[in-house]
């Protein structure tokens, strides 16, 4: 367990695997920490340095003292690769951490070797319609939406599962402020341009039942940058976490082949 200050708050993360195997990032969505991949890790075949952090007020991070951009979530992760020289990232962001992913390659193209873009897009939603979930949230705490997020997150057979509970109790446990500062992250960013101008390799990926980002929404975001699209079976917005096996093996096998 390790953590790092940026601007006056604590940035969790972990650094795992041997020093000179090539290094994966994870970047997790909204309302998820670090664990989000831990399934997703046990299965993931070969040997990887892997970073994973969890955003400001998700996890074990501090909360932020004002809203935060993509740019700065961006900033927090090259910090953390600057300061340990990692280069050559295999990066894997899913959801606001697919678009802090297309941020870091298109800002800091000396950091990145490839990119996976799991259930995310260049925009996702309309400022109108996240500044509705903050004011939600504002007034009555992220547990007034719990099950709207929970049913865009999970299939219905999922939802039946044991873990579920579990999902939801980090959902629920997040900062209602380092939520909302994610969230305007969000409502501000439109990364089309910077995206159609990325020539790293990419691979995207979409759960065929995901409410937040639905496939068509990822498959035109990898139409931008030439990517390759999987479609995920009997998924919604967290793969990783209904399939973690699958979905490492696909993304294991696009690093080790570019
Ligand atoms: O709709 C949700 O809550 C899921 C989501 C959208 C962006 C993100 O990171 O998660």
């Amino acid at each position: 367990m390790h953590s790092f200050d940026r601007m006056g708050r604590k940035v969790h993360y972990r650094l795992d695997g041997p020093e000179d195997a090539p290094v994966l990032v994870l970047s997790n969505s909204l309302g998820t920490d670090l664990r989000v991949w831990d399934a997703f890790l046990a299965a993931l075949p070969g040997q990887w340095r892997v970073l994973r952090l969890d955003k400001p007020g998700h996890g074990l991070s501090d909360a932020p003292a004002a809203d935060l951009t993509i740019a700065e979530l961006a900033e927090d992760i090259a910090a953390l690769c600057d300061a340990y020289g990692l280069r050559d990232l295999n990066f894997v962001g899913l959801s606001i951490g697919g678009m802090i992913g297309q941020e870091l390659a298109a800002t800091r193209p000396d950091l990145m070797r490839a990119l996976v873009l799991m259930d995310t897009a260049a925009k996702i939603g309309t400022p109108e319609m996240w500044t509705t979930r903050i004011n939600a949230i504002r007034e009555n705490g992220i547990v007034s939406l719990e099950a709207a997020i929970l049913e865009r997150w999970f299939v219905p057979a999922f939802r039946k599962t044991d873990q579920f509970a579990l999902w939801r109790n980090m959902l629920i446990r997040t900062d209602d402020f380092g939520y909302t500062a994610c969230c305007a992250a969000i409502a501000a960013a439109d990364l089309t341009e910077s995206t159609r101008a990325l020539t790293l390799p990419v691979m995207a990926m979409a759960g065929d039942q995901d409410g937040s980002t639905p496939p068509d929404l990822v498959r035109a975001t990898a139409a931008l940058c030439n990517a390759e699209f999987h479609l995920i079976e009997n998924a919604g917005h967290l793969p990783c976490v209904e399939h973690p096996k699958h979905t490492a093996e696909l993304i294991a096998a696009f690093f080790n082949r570019i």
